[in-house]
């Protein structure tokens, strides 16, 4: 009883504090990142195929299953001299052959796919990117395009040498319109300058995500990256306006068009966004940015069960409306991850489910009264049990780092399962019940967490090392659970290596079919990104 008066204090002291200081700090949205990041794991050939798959439509239209246990190595040419003096020859001190050099683009954040690559190419220009596929492409070497490296399904490493084409050095901004918010810059600038440059502007990226410290812009497009404002903003397919593209031969395909309308043909642009580089380098960007908030707040609730966190979901965008811009969640399991291995200790008492909400407006006075009406209303009708609400920046970044550093505490538990799902909303927590229900002891921890505003769910798993016989009680479990009740296996993520064979989980096979026309059309000899995206038994 005392516990439950001191939880509802606190609440109140924090809703009393925005009556009485209802000017809230205008916030400057810089988070942590997961940059420096080093995982224990081994680093191993850890990805692995299981038997594909089941198309979600119809039993008629499901395909054999595969039998392949590895990708077989497509035939690509292996890397010459010839080679290399060509490369050093286009890009000066800029063709990487150093091991020690090359070991961080071989090997993905996650420590769990590693390629062994020979040379890693560091173009500045669209041009260098052309002059490089051209040739590529005419001697059959296979390319992976590599953006910040923080892909978590293996799509931005080699699986065997491919050349990597890195974008880190192509990092300029090529024209902000103020009047429009419409930026342009080249595919390597990092997420988090982009944001820094247009806060200076009084405007914000539509796109924000834990690993903005390292990502670049060009590998978010290339995976279609959600993120954390993507209930706010919008996806990727809607903001981004333009691209350029090197397709595979060497052409430039210029659509980088800043136009907010364009209905001439094909959006040829959309087939780029999410393509994880097996269509094409992107290398320019242009992006309808939204104003910078006038007042940004951040709250982190506790509630009793998921029935209730989503119960306040839905009171609060009744009753925050437009000014609602991320609503986050996670488990009991994910506070004690964050506890124990990175020793952030919980802002309020210990609760089942946490809640993150982030509102964005422009009129602090106003979002603050909204604000509390809605605390109140969550506390009265009994569906938060403790809360805290920030209003200054550190608190503000102290409490977004409780969801944003989840994946980073994660990977100090020991070898990680991910899964990145969409489902429909109501169903999102009782994946996670029935998979540690179905996996009984067998695995370390099961923790859910992740976008409830759009749905998506990220659940990992944990044990002590790597379990082929967990992975086996894992999969096609998670898959087939999922194609259920009709979501998706990769909400945000992406396919990349790991997940490319089980795409018949959520896509029919004709689109699959189809799929494998357009990279045969754009991409005849299949260098650009192999053994990613698409199955392989579609080679
Ligand atoms: O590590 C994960 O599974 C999720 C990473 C990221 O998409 C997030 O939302 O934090
Ligand atoms: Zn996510």
């Amino acid at each position: 009883m005392a516990g439950i008066f001191q939880r509802t204090l606190r609440l109140r002291t924090a809703l009393s504090n925005l009556s009485l200081h209802s000017t809230f700090s205008l916030t400057a949205t810089a988070r942590l990142s997961p940059v420096g990041l080093r995982s224990p794991f081994l680093p191993a050939s850890s990805w692995q195929f299981g038997v594909c798959c089941r198309t979600l439509h119809t039993g008629a239209d499901r395909p054999e299953p595969s039998l392949a246990a590895a990708p077989d190595r497509l035939p690509f040419s292996r890397i010459t001299q010839e080679d290399l003096a060509f490369f050093r020859k286009i890009l000066p001190g800029r063709a990487i052959t150093d091991t020690d050099l090359l070991e961080s683009s071989n090997v993905d954040w996650l420590k769990s796919v590693r390629g062994s690559s020979e040379v890693l190419l560091r173009p500045q220009t669209t041009e260098e990117v052309s002059q490089i596929l051209k040739y590529c492409n005419s001697h059959n070497l296979a390319v992976t395009p590599q953006g910040g490296n923080t892909g978590l399904v293996g799509g931005s490493v080699p699986v065997y040498d491919e050349v990597i084409l890195s974008t880190a050095l192509m990092n300029n901004i090529l024209t902000f319109d103020s009047i429009s918010g419409i930026l342009t810059c080249q595919a390597g600038c990092v997420l988090e300058n982009l944001s820094l440059y247009l806060e200076e502007r009084d405007y914000i990226m539509p796109l924000d995500l834990g690993a903005k410290g390292s990502c670049h812009i060009g590998g978010n497009v290339a995976t279609n990256a959600g993120g954390l404002r993507l209930l706010r903003y919008g996806s990727l397919h809607g903001t981004v306006l333009g691209l350029e593209v090197v397709l595979a031969d060497g052409q430039v395909l210029d659509c980088l068009a800043t136009l907010r309308k364009d209905n001439t043909g094909y959006d040829l642009k959309q087939l780029f966004i999410g393509s994880e580089g097996t269509l094409g380098v992107i290398t320019a960007v242009s992006v309808l940015c939204p104003r910078k908030p006038k007042s940004v707040n951040v709250v982190f609730l506790g509630c009793e069960t998921f029935e209730q966190l989503l119960k306040t979901f839905q009171l609060c965008r009744g009753m925050l409306g437009e000014i609602l811009s991320a609503y986050e969640f996670l488990d009991s399991e994910c506070m004690q991850l964050l506890n124990m291995h990175l020793k952030l200790p919980n802002p309020i008492s210990d609760c089942p489910f946490y809640v993150v909400i982030e509102t964005s407006g422009s009129d602090p006075t106003h979002d603050g009264e909204k604000l509390h009406n809605f605390l109140e209303e969550a506390m009265t009708s009994s569906l938060v049990t403790d809360g805290t609400v920030a209003t200054e920046d550190s608190k503000i970044k102290a409490l977004w780092s409780m969801r944003e550093r989840i994946t980073e505490a994660l990977t100090h538990d020991g070898f990680n399962y991910k899964y990145d799902i969409s489902l429909p909303v109501e169903r999102i927590y009782q994946l996670v019940t029935d998979m540690r229900e179905h996996l009984g002891g067998r695995a370390k921890r099961v923790v859910g967490y992740g976008h409830v505003g759009d749905g998506n769910l990220h659940l990992n798993i944990t044990s002590p090392a790597k379990d082929p016989a967990l992975l086996a009680a894992i999969e096609p479990f998670i898959y087939e659970w999922t194609a259920s009740c009709q979501g998706s296996i990769s909400a945000e993520h992406g396919l990349g290596l790991k997940k490319r064979n089980y795409i018949y989980y959520s896509k029919p096979r004709q689109a699959v079919a189809l799929m494998g026309n357009i990279k045969a059309m754009l991409d005849p000899k299949g260098i650009l990104n192999p053994y990613k995206t698409l199955p392989d038994n579609l080679k």
